[in-house]
């Protein structure tokens, strides 16, 4: 079985993917993090956003491992912990600019369809449902406001301890927004039989528990 969350940033995917996949036994897809591994390769060589050739290579031979633990997922980049590393809001932006190169979703899809070999799977994204797996069993596109979405994330960096501008995040999203939505390749859009959620005036559980009571399991 493969359900699909997509959604703007902020939404909430990553966040139900993980307790959806920990409830019903499934393996978890956080599509979100290879961008974000390529776009750290491509700020820690200084590789620019415009050097396509380069960046396609660099994701074609991402060197990365996803382990799962008692504290979520681990990401290892050529062995390295960079859990923590590509979560930082400079390295979100500069993977929605590589996100944008229909090269660099090429080299990565292939490495995102493998995990449909689990016997269960969720996968977070933005093209889960229309591009990288279109025949998954239920598909759900999660939404909120833009300053629902910026005041989530306005409260996760303070939770790091990182210091933030309420202003500053509600641009950077409406901008990822815009870059996300705009692109040629695999934009952000529901897929047509997806089941949207608006989740700006819903809490955590409530959205876990409107996704559960829409699949046919026990
Ligand atoms: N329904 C909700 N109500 C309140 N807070 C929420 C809700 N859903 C998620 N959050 C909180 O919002 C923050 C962002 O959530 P999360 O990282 O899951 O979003 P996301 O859609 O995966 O974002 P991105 O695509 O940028 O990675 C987290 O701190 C999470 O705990
Ligand atoms: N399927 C996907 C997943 C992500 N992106 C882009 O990557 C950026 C980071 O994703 P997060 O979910 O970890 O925030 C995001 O802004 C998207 O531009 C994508 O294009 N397709």
């Amino acid at each position: 079985m493969i359900i699909t969350i997509d959604g703007p940033s902020g939404a909430g995917k990553g966040t139900i993917s993980q307790l959806l996949a920990e409830r019903i036994g499934a393996e978890l897809l956080d599509s979100g993090a290879l961008y974000r591994l390529v776009a750290l390769v491509s700020l820690r060589r200084g590789i620019a956003v415009s050097d396509i050739a380069e960046l396609t290579a660099q994701a074609r031979k991402l060197d990365v491992q996803f382990l799962a633990g008692g504290q979520g997922v681990q990401v290892l980049l050529e062995g390295q912990d960079v859990s923590r590393a590509i979560r930082e809001e400079q390295v979100g932006m500069q993977a929605s600019q590589v996100a944008a190169i229909a090269q660099v979703r090429e080299a990565l899809l292939q490495r995102q369809r493998d995990f449909a070999m689990a016997k269960n799977l969720v996968a977070d994204g933005r093209d889960m449902g229309t591009t990288v797996f279109p025949d998954a069993d239920y598909k759900f596109f999660l939404t909120a406001s833009a300053e629902a979405r910026a005041g989530r994330r306005y409260q996760q960096l303070l939770g790091r301890g990182e210091s933030v501008d309420m202003d500053a995040l509600i641009r950077d999203i409406r901008d990822r927004d815009e870059r996300d939505q705009s692109r040629s390749s695999s934009p952000l859009r529901p897929a047509n039989d997806a089941i949207l959620v608006d989740s700006t005036d819903m809490g955590i559980d409530q959205v876990l528990q409107f996704v559960l009571d829409r699949l046919d399991i026990d």
